[in-house]
């Protein structure tokens, strides 16, 4: 957690507060169970990196927390509300509070960037046009896109400048947690680096508290606070890189030693 966020929870007397509760949570999809009573909690002010092998269920995990997909049994609690028990107006404030960058955007094209990061704004609140304007450019500023941005369609923006606007609109409520799934793919080094930057930037800023679905080496041992490894269906390990470092598991074993880890490492002590 970053110190700002730690003083900030400090000051509300409870450094561990958590945003999201997930517990014991099973999915599956006909005869097969892809999450076997899973737990896992992420709390506020961190940048949760969550990672496991392809197909292990990190999109089905994600997609069950947003409400997209039902799942057998267990809780999710997300920002103090038990999603089950919660009414459609409860649930309406808990969508309000939360923001999703989907893989590879997923903006509308038929709409600029400016009216994409107002469909949240539109959906959910009564604003007038300029007001919406002004709210709109200023997340455009905070995720580092230029002013001219605002006008032009997806199609007409780089990989890097799409998932900027994609999380722009993902911030256009202020929400107190945002969902990052594989933000970082298709991104050169560079931009990859730049992002998770940005990310961590607005952590500090914005206290925001950030759930990132990543395949990113990177991103998980230079943005993460903490990191979860997904595997035989349930949180394997859970904790800072010395504790994947620490890790038997042979999967984990052979993601956080391995040879690109080793050099990520390096480059990062210099
Ligand atoms: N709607 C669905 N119906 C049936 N099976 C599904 C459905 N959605 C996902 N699955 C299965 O659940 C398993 C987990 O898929 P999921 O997409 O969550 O993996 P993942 O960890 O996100 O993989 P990747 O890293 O490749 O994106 C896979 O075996 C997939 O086929």
């Amino acid at each position: 957690m970053s110190v700002v966020a730690q003083e900030r929870a400090q000051m509300v007397g409870d450094s561990r507060n958590v945003v999201l509760s997930v517990r014991e949570v099973t999915v599956g999809f006909g005869d097969t169970v892809v999450l076997d009573k899973l737990s896992l909690d992420v709390y506020r002010g961190e940048i949760l990196g969550f990672v496991g092998a392809s197909g292990a269920g990190k999109s089905v995990l994600l997609r069950t927390i947003l409400g997209l997909i039902r799942k057998r049994s267990g809780t999710i609690t997300l920002l103090g509300q038990d999603l089950d028990k919660a009414n459609d107006r409860q649930r309406m404030l808990v969508d309000m509070r939360q923001g999703v960058l989907f893989q590879h955007g997923a903006l509308f094209s038929a709409l600029t960037v400016l009216e994409n990061i107002q469909v949240p704004m539109r959906e959910y609140l009564d604003l007038p046009r300029q007001l919406m304007d002004e709210l709109a450019y200023l997340k455009i500023e905070l995720v580092g896109l230029p002013r001219s941005a605002a006008q032009k369609y997806p199609s007409e923006l780089s990989g890097g400048m799409i998932k900027r606007a994609a999380l722009a609109r993902a911030l256009a409520l202020d929400p107190d947690i945002v969902f990052l799934d594989e933000p970082t793919s298709g991104l050169d080094p560079i931009g990859a680096a730049e992002f998770d930057e940005l990310v961590a930037k607005l952590r500090d800023t914005m206290g925001l508290t950030v759930y990132m679905v990543t395949h990113d080496l990177d991103s998980l041992l230079t943005a993460c606070d903490r990191i979860a490894v997904l595997g035989e269906k349930r949180v394997l390990v859970e904790g800072t890189v010395e504790d994947m470092l620490a890790c038997d598991d042979p999967w984990v074993k052979s993601y956080f030693r391995g040879k690109r880890a080793r050099q990520i490492d390096r480059t990062a002590r210099g």
